[in-house]
């Protein structure tokens, strides 16, 4: 079997159509379109280059980029003033910590003094706790993305088993809560689990979250399962550096039913989700009925 790509920059674009639309609509109805605030704390390279993606593709929709860079040395006071100011900005629908934080700052902290109305990262414990409870809140973009890729792939996933390896607040706890929503009978891998491999070949869906370089193998998949590769890892191969997922692609390719690249899968839906959440976020703050764009 060869597998069939889930290109998630392909469907991350009809996404993005489907916003800009939306975010015309929200502009036209309330005069002001929807604002997006990104915080970033250093210079991390890699968080520059999300920070300024984000930024772009808001402006590329029809939504305002307001960036907040702050140095390295921030001070947790410094941040949560600067939050406090953007919970209160009526013209900010929604606001992004860029994570990680430098280590001298409190991540949950930040991400707590957040509103949960604005926290289009869907990471504040209220949006965790509505998406655990079933009420509609906002969901972490990451596997916001991936259910859309399961969804546009494999349609109702209604008593699948699925496997989320990795146990991260980012990615794996709202994954595995998104996948019981969908009625898939779930099991939450992590570096304790046992007979990890076999537990992944009993799976029809494998969700990799573990930010280990192609530490799923090919052979553990099941055929025809589904899998969706959160990671991505930069490795040195034949003298050249390359971004690898945590599955080992070219054999996974040849068990799964589908497959997402790195690049190019999960990705770029990451950023298309957290475009996605703002104006859902919009819509809410302006208490309009927001449009159903996937
Ligand atoms: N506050 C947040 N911080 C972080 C998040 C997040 O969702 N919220 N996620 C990641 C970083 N991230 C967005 O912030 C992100 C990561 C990767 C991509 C992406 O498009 N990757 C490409 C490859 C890009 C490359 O060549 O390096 C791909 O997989 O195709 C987008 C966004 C951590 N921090």
């Amino acid at each position: 079997m060869t597998a069939t790509l889930i290109d998630g920059k392909a469907y991350a674009a009809g996404l993005g159509d489907r916003i800009a639309e939306g975010s015309a609509d929200f502009s036209t109805e309330t005069g002001r379109a929807p604002g997006l605030a990104v915080v970033l704390v250093g210079t991390d390279p890699a968080s520059e280059v999300y920070v300024r993606s984000k930024g772009r593709m808001a402006r590329k929709l029809g939504m305002e980029s307001f960036e907040h860079l702050m140095p390295v040395d921030t001070t947790q006071e410094a941040l949560l003033a600067l939050i406090a100011r953007l919970n209160a900005d009526d013209a900010v629908a929604g606001i992004l910590v860029q994570l990680p934080l430098p280590r001298h700052l409190d991540s949950l902290a930040v991400v707590e003094a957040i509103d949960p109305a604005k926290d289009v990262d869907g990471l504040h414990p209220l949006n965790a706790g509505y998406l655990a409870s079933g009420l509609p809140g906002l969901i972490s973009c990451t596997p916001l993305g991936c259910l859309m890729l399961l969804k546009s792939t494999l349609g109702d996933l209604s008593g699948m088993d699925a496997i989320v390896v990795g146990r991260s607040i980012l990615v794996g706890k709202p994954m595995a809560q998104l996948l019981l929503a969908e009625n898939c009978s779930v099991t939450v891998a992590h570096s304790r689990t046992r007979d990890l491999a076999q537990k992944v070949g009993q799976a029809d869906i494998v969700v990799a979250a573990v930010g280990a370089a192609e530490m799923i193998r090919g052979d553990w998949i099941r055929p025809g399962a589904t899998v969706i590769d959160v990671g991505t890892s930069r490795v040195i191969r034949d003298g050249a550096q390359r971004l690898v997922g945590d599955v080992d692609f070219a054999s996974a390719s040849e068990h799964a039913r589908a497959i997402t690249p790195v690049p190019g899968g999960v990705g770029p839906m990451t950023i298309m989700s957290l475009m996605h959440n703002t104006l859902l976020a919009a819509f809410r703050r302006a208490g309009r009925p927001a449009p159903s764009l996937w």
